[in-house]
């Protein structure tokens, strides 16, 4: 299981920092949607430029202007741009366009959808890589579950899947049953007193897990 370190609501230093300090133990490096927003696009330029060999993601949370959209996070040098799965479908196929024609990824968010058949025909418009996503402010009323949502992703069997939301150690046991790929972890490292520590922690369990890794 690779681990993707979600930097939000940080200052552009504090980002660098925590880049800086886990650098040796994860994947991916999510630029988060309200990092893009209060810093810009320019951050993901930046980290891109800095750490050419990660894969970087731009949490755009794309849920309308696909095309435009994706080609300003693919332009700043975005590996991944992310766009929702509760978005236009018309929207989606622009996005998934886009990062065919950048030879790019697409991650498909499923914050919010309950619908697996919507799931099914984004999987079918050529969607490979889907977040499983409890939201933050779903997290505080503690009631949700990653088991309660796997069932919009069954049987999208060429799909990889990714989970967000409230990833720490306590719940990883869970994540290896769920036969995920990718973790995306942010506040449990980036609220952490030792953060190069969590990370470390993160990733070495994350690698021990026998979930059915996929390649990515
Ligand atoms: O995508 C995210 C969320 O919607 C805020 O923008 C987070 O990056 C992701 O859920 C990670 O969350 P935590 O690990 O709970 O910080």
């Amino acid at each position: 299981m690779k681990l993707q370190l979600a930097l939000d609501r940080l200052s552009r230093e504090e980002c660098i920092d925590f880049i800086a300090k886990t650098r040796d133990f994860i994947d991916w490096i999510e630029v988060g949607t309200g990092t893009i927003k209060e810093h810009g696009i320019r951050l993901v330029r930046d980290i891109k430029d800095a750490y050419p060999d990660k894969t970087v993601v731009a949490d755009m949370k794309i849920c309308d202007s696909g095309r435009h959209e994706a080609e300003m996070a693919f332009r700043a040098g975005a590996d991944v741009v992310t766009v929702m799965g509760f978005a236009g479908i018309e929207t989606i196929r622009q996005v998934l366009e886009s990062a065919k024609e950048n030879r790019k990824r697409v991650m498909v968010d499923l914050l919010e959808v309950t619908d697996s058949g919507r799931v099914r025909n984004i999987y079918l418009a050529g969607a490979d890589l889907f977040c499983l996503h409890i939201g933050k402010d779903r997290q505080s009323s503690g009631k949700q579950h990653f088991e309660d949502q796997l069932h919009l992703v069954g049987g999208l069997d060429q799909a990889d899947l990714a989970v967000a939301g409230g990833i720490g150690p306590d719940n990883l046991p869970s994540l290896r049953k769920l036969g995920v790929g990718i973790a995306i972890v942010g506040s449990y490292i980036t609220n952490s007193q030792d953060p190069e520590q969590a990370a470390a922690g993160m990733a070495d369990a994350l690698r021990r897990s026998d979930g059915q890794q996929k390649h990515l």
